[in-house]
């Protein structure tokens, strides 16, 4: 998709799609709002990751051993499409990470048809009226996440063959449909560059070691955490 050729496509934007006529400062703004809302997503994201490996000992080893292989395969050059592919492991660990930690209400849609909406369950909302995804009906329910869907489990997407960047029911994340997210690839991407490297380098550990419960604020989940501990292992690489 190319998002300066959607603005242009668009007669509110482009009147008459005169390419002389366009609404410069709508394309500006609307194009500040995609960077900031993109930088911030891929990093908080990163964080929550960084936060999870610190947690969850128990998958440091088995992380580590596939970061080494695909490390050993690319000589310790700069990391290509195809060894990001390679990285499963991580892929399934970030993926359970998005899935363990979100909101309670989010992806707010506007409900569009002519008159009245009505849902499979006979439920009724109006035009104009907007709905939000309850995430927590689908990030945890056993049906569609497997065994223990309250537990983190990090290979669980990795058992479905289910990557992190795959548009599904089970995690809306990304949203779902046509407009669902086209950044996730890098976005995805850059969240096990920065692992990758992590992990090859340093032992992670917070302040307390303790898994904090998880707090809400109305629907909102809280990320205020204590410290993150960054030691250099002693078999590090370069
Ligand atoms: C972890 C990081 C990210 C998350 C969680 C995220 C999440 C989302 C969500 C929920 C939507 C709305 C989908 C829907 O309405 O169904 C969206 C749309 C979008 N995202 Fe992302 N995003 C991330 C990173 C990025 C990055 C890095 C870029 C660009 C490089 C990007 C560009 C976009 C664009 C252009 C849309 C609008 C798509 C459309 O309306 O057709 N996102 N994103």
């Amino acid at each position: 998709m190319d998002l300066l050729q959607v603005y242009l496509d668009n007669p509110r934007v482009t009147p008459d799609l005169d390419p002389n006529n366009v609404d410069i400062n709508y394309i500006a703004d609307s194009l500040g709002v995609y960077v900031f809302a993109s930088m911030y997503t891929t990093s908080n994201r990163t964080a929550t990751a960084l936060y999870d490996l610190a947690w969850r000992k128990e998958y440091v080893q088995e992380l580590y051993e596939e970061a080494q292989e695909i490390n050993k395969q690319c000589n310790g050059n700069e990391l290509t499409p195809h060894d990001f592919n390679k990285m499963v492991k991580l892929d399934s660990f970030i993926k359970e990470s998005f899935r363990n930690f979100d909101d309670i209400l989010g992806l707010p849609h506007m409900c569009i048809v002519k008159s009245i909406y009505t849902f499979k369950n006979g439920y009724q909302i109006p035009k104009g009226r907007m709905a939000f995804l309850n995430f927590l009906d689908t990030h945890y329910d056993e049906g569609i996440q497997g065994k223990d869907p309250m537990k983190f489990y990090a290979f669980r997407h990795l058992e479905r063959n289910a990557s992190a960047t795959k548009i599904e029911r089970n995690l809306t994340l990304f949203g779902d449909g046509k407009h669902s997210c086209p950044g996730r690839f890098m976005a995805v991407n850059q969240i096990k560059m920065v692992l990758h490297n992590v992990i090859l380098k340093y032992n992670v550990t917070t302040e307390t070691g303790k898994i904090p419960p998880k707090k809400y604020f109305g629907p909102v989940l809280n990320r205020v955490y204590d410290g993150l501990v960054f030691e250099r292992r002693k078999d590090s690489v370069n």
